[in-house]
């Protein structure tokens, strides 16, 4: 796996982040001091992928914790202000789960230890939350290969970006491929660019090639056509939010690859972790779908490709259907309807 690409970086007490929304042209950083920095990273997709938000949102929390220490705060006044600061992290994006769960985690260290000890907790919580995604990525890769075993040259399509950019690991969907390929299966990825915002050519194109792995970029509406002329054995894409049902919320064109792929026969997987479920919804009804601003649909890169007045519609996310999702591969094994069963097992598993 290229070492050249990584999300993030908690280094020296600041959290460094590559600032994805460059990609692929420039290779810049930010680093953050204070959580409001985090916040806004996160909101404006500097970092993005729900593993990667999660972590970074972790540690937002240490420096949420380091600010309010610094103007004074202690007792009460010091846990209104953390919880506050978690709150409003956890606004940052609406549909990633992963983000409001390690922001619950890290509420949840500072809870139950001393004051004076809050500090190494923290960090040695966010610390494990990072070392967690990456071996949760290495699973998934595992259990995700295994359904192709003995398989030759596959055709792989996936949508948006999944991998080292998007999680702390070598990522979700993008892992299983990555390992794919390492295991010499993979004849070609097809990788959706993605629209509005390009994380399948920018961001995937880039981790594709980055790994020599034989790709193809194609835009979104092509997906159909691509399955049906080229064959594909698979499409493999990640997930922001899982209900306990197995409706999936991820980026937007998730929703009609599902329906196309039940067309052409072809097994759609979805890829994600523990932290990517929400036990507590029971549909994809109840997920909160993030709006974007209708000048990422106007506008590409700066330039105006629709009138400047022109109504839009901009959901970040869609929700594909239980009903059409052939496995969801996690880091204990691939979950296969129905969806209401292995799920509620797969949530016992986790409290074992
Ligand atoms: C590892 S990733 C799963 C999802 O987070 C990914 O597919 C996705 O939809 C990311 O959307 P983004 O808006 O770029 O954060």
């Amino acid at each position: 796996m290229s070492e050249a690409l990584w999300s993030l970086k908690w280094e020296k007490g600041e959290l460094v982040l590559l600032d994805q929304t460059k990609l692929p042209g420039n290779i810049s950083y930010i680093h953050c001091r204070e959580s409001r920095e985090v916040g806004e990273a996160i909101s404006r997709l500097s970092v993005r992928g729900a593993p990667a938000i999660g972590v970074a949102a972790a540690y937002g929390m240490v420096l949420a914790f380091k600010e309010i220490k610094k103007e004074g705060l202690s007792g009460p006044s010091l846990k209104d202000a953390f919880h506050r600061a978690a709150r409003e992290l956890a606004a940052a994006r609406p549909t990633a789960v992963n983000l409001s769960w390690a922001v619950r985690e890290m509420v949840h260290t500072f809870d139950t230890l001393p004051e004076e000890e809050a500090l190494a907790g923290l960090i040695e919580r966010a610390e494990a939350i990072e070392r967690e995604d990456k071996a949760l990525c290495s699973a998934m890769a595992d259990h995700g290969a295994d359904l192709f075993k003995g398989r030759k040259n596959l055709r792989i399509l996936t949508h948006c970006n999944t991998g080292a950019l998007a999680t702390a690991g070598i990522g979700t969907a993008f892992g299983v491929i990555y390992r794919l390929y390492e295991r010499g299966q993979i004849e070609r990825v097809y990788a959706d660019e993605t629209r509005p915002l390009l994380q399948g050519a920018r961001l995937t194109g880039t981790e594709l090639m980055e790994n020599g792995i034989p790709a193809t970029l194609i835009t979104d509406s092509m997906a159909g056509w691509v399955m049906k002329e080229k064959k594909i054995d698979a499409v493999i894409v990640g997930a922001d939010r899982i209900a306990a049902n197995g409706d999936a919320a991820n980026k937007v064109g998730t929703y009609g690859l599902s329906v196309l792929c039940a067309y052409h026969h072809i097994p759609f997987y979805i890829t994600a972790p523990f932290s990517t479920f929400d036990f507590s919804i029971s549909s994809g009804d109840e997920i909160s779908i993030e709006e974007r601003n209708p000048e990422e649909v106007r506008q590409i890169r700066g330039i105006y490709t629709a009138p400047k007045d022109m109504p839009v519609f901009n959901p970040a996310f869609d929700v594909a259907p239980h009903t059409l999702i052939t496995g969801i591969i996690t880091e204990k094994g691939v979950l296969t309807p129905p969806y209401d069963v292995t799920i509620k097992n797969y949530e016992r598993s986790l409290q074992l």
